[in-house]
């Protein structure tokens, strides 16, 4: 293997791709997602050989992405065979691995370890922070990265047919995240070799907690997929019982469009492989306390796709009578108050993984309660958790830290290793952003009028082409400002079907037929709210209107983190008012980091003479703001309008009407020329 293919693999053409590892959707797909791979590009000359004998002429042109021709079924359930030990990649040498991981900027911190936690225990008499305790026991590490995706076959003893389905996928050249992490969650004993483990006191051979943070976009999903879908075929490879399903994994997300996008991901890779991973819905019921209850199918079921949170029995009855199909997952995805309401006091003894995605708001105190129960309600010893956001404060891990602490078996700790991918808490480098002054309320509008109408000649705002996503503060801010630009579409382009606000208040069918309207290219602008887009993965979102601010430093990166994903680009707007100054502190700071991540030079998304002038922000200025939003947009202030609706409403008819008038004269002048008068017909068509 040359290390110059790993570390330029982000820029550089696969020879001789055979067709059959990349489907239809790999055209479509960015050929480099690489965030920080391509940056720093050394010469090949400069590079170390890992493998003198390997660098044959024909080894130079060895297809680094291609994976081993998938073997074929040997029986209808498709269960996996214990795997058959395949040619086995070299460990690169501790030298390579730290410059790999240096060149993707990834960062491995060990949070835990046994020897750690004694003098901790020690020291704690005299600082009993939790803070310091964390802080005493952070270790850098450095794991092997997974140099191309035929590694997961090859090294990380992933099953053919998964390894399969990811090819199928179209997906080829790992991202940071993954490229980091998959090794080390995979197969933690070979990631960490054992000379490299007892150096930093731990085991691996019992698996690993694990908390990553990486930029938006970046492939979280697939990263913990994976591992979560391998360990259960591994496991189950030598059962007698390879039929049954057993509900080994739990994944919880916020949202219901967040837990079907994870579905949605699953099945794919999932496909042929007899695994089960099923979505929960208001009334399903899961096996717990060792109990096996049937599950109604997800897919088979009739009815809306996503759940509601706060299911009534009634509702919980009807549902189970009018069931169709039940059957039983060995993955669930949930969001924690739904999945707390069926548990109440039953346990989940077979869960054996436990991944937390978008883990910073799930672990806020939004959901804290439910996940804390569901967490207990896992009871298997050998229960491991693994939690994912773009964003995660420090009282997060320590929140993680303390909780995996307290259920490890005595003399047994398992370790809790961070991986941050870039630097933290900064949006990914190739959106461009720009905040925009309109003074007031009105302003705002104005200028959002400006980014709609294609005709705008003010070179102040960046061109944005469509579908685009609109933020605001609150639902009521997202329903008076759709009420306001609802007319504002023609009519011959789709007219208000263009627009949509997307919130909670809104039915299961009704959000769902929004996202899937957007995801068809049907909705162009869609106006909605921070927690709803949270994870949200819409393909070719070309930009995104902060018309609110932002309430945190988090916010905006995961807002912005809608565009601009899987390493294609994209365009962040924020509007800001008088009343917004005090505020604006902590985004342009944002602002600033991303950009010089990124390389950008100069002035470019916040000019440096704004951020010094801006007034600087209190840790309670912060904290209230994040709660409660800006004072002026609250409540009864949280109206948004140029016009009163009723005024909308009548231009709007006005304008139908000339329409229609117009239509008619045309059809009228169409028909006298082919010589014929309208029938009855025709005309009660118009007239209706
Ligand atoms: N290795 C890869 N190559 C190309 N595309 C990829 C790869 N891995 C993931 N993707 C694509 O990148 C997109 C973003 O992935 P995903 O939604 O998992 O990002 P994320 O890191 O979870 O983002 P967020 O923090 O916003 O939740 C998806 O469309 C996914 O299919």
């Amino acid at each position: 293997m040359d290390i110059l293919k790993v570390l330029s693999r982000g820029t550089k053409r696969v020879p001789n791709k055979p067709s059959s590892t990349v489907d239809s959707k790999s055209a479509t797909r960015p050929t480099n997602p690489q965030l920080y791979g391509g940056l720093k590009r050394k010469r090949e000359e400069e590079q170390p050989r890992l493998d003198e004998n390997k660098t044959s002429k024909g080894q130079e042109d060895f297809d680094f992405f291609a994976l081993p021709k998938p073997e074929k079924p040997t029986h209808d359930t498709a269960r996996e065979q214990p795997p058959k030990q395949e040619c086995e990649t070299p460990l690169l040498d501790e030298q390579q691995v730290r410059q790999i991981l240096k060149t993707h900027r990834l960062k491995f911190t060990l949070l835990s370890s046994h020897d750690e936690r004694r003098t901790k225990v020690k020291k704690s008499k005299k600082k009993d922070t939790t803070k310091s305790k964390a802080k005493d026991s952070k270790k850098q590490l450095f794991p092997q990265p997974l140099t191309a995706f035929s590694e997961l076959r090859t090294a990380y003893n992933v099953s053919a047919r998964l390894a399969d389905n990811i090819a199928k996928q179209g997906y080829r050249i790992p991202t940071e995240v993954q490229l980091g992490s998959l090794p080390l969650l995979l197969h933690p004993e070979k990631a960490i070799p054992p000379a490299a483990a007892s150096e930093m006191n731990i085991a691996t051979d019992d698996g690993i907690h694990f908390l990553g943070v990486s930029p938006t976009g970046s492939g979280k999903t697939l990263n913990f997929l994976i591992p979560t879908i391998n360990s259960l075929l591994r496991r189950r490879a030598g059962d007698a019982d390879q039929k049954a399903h057993v509900l080994e994994s739990i994944i919880i997300a916020p949202t219901r469009e967040l837990v079907h996008q994870i579905v949605n991901e699953g099945r794919k890779l999932t496909q042929g492989l007899g695994i089960r991973i099923v979505g929960m819905k208001k009334g399903m019921k899961i096996p717990a306390e060792g109990q096996p209850v049937d599950v109604p199918d997800f897919q088979t079921e009739s009815g809306s796709e996503s759940e509601d949170d706060s299911s009534s029995n009634d509702e919980e009855k009807s549902w189970t009578a009018k069931r169709a199909t039940t059957t039983k997952p060995d993955i669930l995805v949930a969001t924690p108050r739904l999945l707390q309401m069926f548990l109440r006091s039953r346990t989940l003894p077979t869960v054996r993984s436990l991944v937390l995605d978008e883990g910073d708001v799930i672990l806020s105190d939004l959901f804290l309660d439910q996940v804390l129960s569901i967490w207990s309600a896992c009871t298997h010893q050998s229960l491991r958790l693994t939690c994912w956001s773009a964003t995660m404060g420090s009282h997060i891990e320590e929140l993680v830290l303390k909780q995996v602490q307290s259920r490890d078996p005595p003399g047994q700790p398992v370790p809790l290793i961070r991986l941050v991918v870039g630097l933290k808490d900064t949006a990914v480098p190739r959106i461009n952003h720009k905040l925009v002054y309109t003074a007031t309320e009105q302003g705002k509008l104005f200028a959002l009028r400006q980014i709609f109408h294609p005709k705008s000649s003010d070179d102040s705002m960046p061109p944005m082409r469509l579908p685009l996503l609109v933020f605001t503060q609150s639902i009521e801010r997202a329903t008076a400002l759709y009420d306001e630009l609802k007319f504002d579409v023609p009519a011959e382009a789709g007219g208000s079907t263009r627009i949509a606000a997307l919130h909670s208040s809104l039915s299961d069918s009704a959000r769902s037929g929004i996202v899937s309207r957007f995801r068809a290219g049907e909705i162009w602008f869609l106006i909605t709210t921070d927690l709803l887009m949270r994870g949200m993965d819409f393909r070719g979102v070309n930009g995104v209107i902060n018309y609110d601010i932002p309430t945190s430093a988090a916010a905006y990166v995961h807002r912005v983190g809608r565009t601009g994903r899987a390493g294609e680009s994209g365009n962040a707007v924020t509007f800001y008012t008088q009343d917004d100054v005090v505020h604006l502190k902590t985004i342009a700071n944002v602002i600033a980091l991303s950009e010089k991540q990124a390389g950008k030079e100069g002035d470019e998304g916040v000019p440096k003479w704004l951020i010094d002038s801006l007034p600087k922000v209190s840790k309670e200025e912060k904290k209230n703001l994040k709660e409660r939003g800006v004072e002026s947009r609250r409540g009864t202030k949280a109206k948004i309008t140029s016009q009163s609706a009723w005024e909308r409403r009548k231009e709007n008819n006005k304008r139908g009407a000339i329409e229609g008038s117009k239509k008619r004269k045309m059809q009228g002048t169409a028909d006298n020329a082919r010589g014929g008068g309208r029938n009855e017909s025709e005309w009660s068509g118009i007239d209706d």
